[in-house]
């Protein structure tokens, strides 16, 4: 099996989690794209879908699912989304896409987030994957000054805009010893939006795709 067939399996597996009359959160990437492919072969059982991004309202609306904002929902019982990496508890890098600060504000109401990975995004330790920060634009120089004082190496996502209209720096090199101290540190730099680490809000259940089948923790 490919790396993409061993998404889409993955992805089909969390389609068991899905309960009828029920509003989904849904997130961004490839994983989650086979997700919302799934989730059409059963629109008619839930009332719709709250998205991480507008890529994936716009396929969720391409599927005729409708699409919620956040603001109109008062609860959320499931999210569904993909990772770049993923440890063993649960902690997570997430942004690859650009999509991370949608993404962290619905896995923050979500009651239940689901991890959807295929076997190449486990790791023992964080950060080999560079951290995408989501910054202001005005204050670009600045967060990369302070990233490179905290030992990181950060690199300006040329030619993409974030949803939020802001910009994103891919930060390579860092140590991340502790996420969730890392996640609060970088949070507190004025000018960023948030970071890809999700750690102080971890999955609730990894699904993990490789040759065996749907490997669950
Ligand atoms: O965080 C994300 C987007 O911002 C994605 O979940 C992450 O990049 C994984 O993507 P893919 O499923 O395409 O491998």
């Amino acid at each position: 099996m490919d790396q993409d067939a061993l998404k889409k399996q993955v992805a089909e597996a969390a389609l068991r989690y899905v309960r009828d009359d029920e509003i989904i959160g849904v997130g961004t990437g490839s994983t989650a794209n086979h997700f919302i492919d799934g989730l059409a072969t059963m629109k008619g059982r839930i009332r719709g879908a709250v998205a991480s991004s507008d890529a994936t309202a716009a396929r969720l609306e391409s599927h005729g699912i409708k699409v919620f904002s956040l603001n109109d929902v008062d609860q959320l019982p499931l999210y569904v989304d993909g990772a770049d990496e993923v440890n063993k508890y649960r902690e997570m890098i997430k942004g690859g896409g650009g999509a991370l600060t949608r993404e962290k504000i619905v896995a923050a109401v979500a009651r239940q987030f689901i991890c959807i990975v295929d076997g190449s995004k486990q790791v023992k330790r964080l950060g080999a994957f560079p951290l995408p920060v989501e910054v202001i634009p005005m204050a670009r120089s600045y967060v990369a000054r302070k990233l490179v004082a905290l030992g990181g190496r950060p690199e300006y996502r040329k030619d993409f805009v974030t949803d939020n209209g802001n910009v994103i720096l891919d930060v390579h090199g860092l140590n991340i010893m502790n996420p969730i101290q890392l996640e609060e540190q970088l949070n507190n730099l004025v000018g960023v939006v948030t970071n890809g680490l999700f750690a102080k809000r971890p999955a609730d259940i990894v699904l993990v795709g490789d040759k065996k089948g749907v490997q669950e923790y």
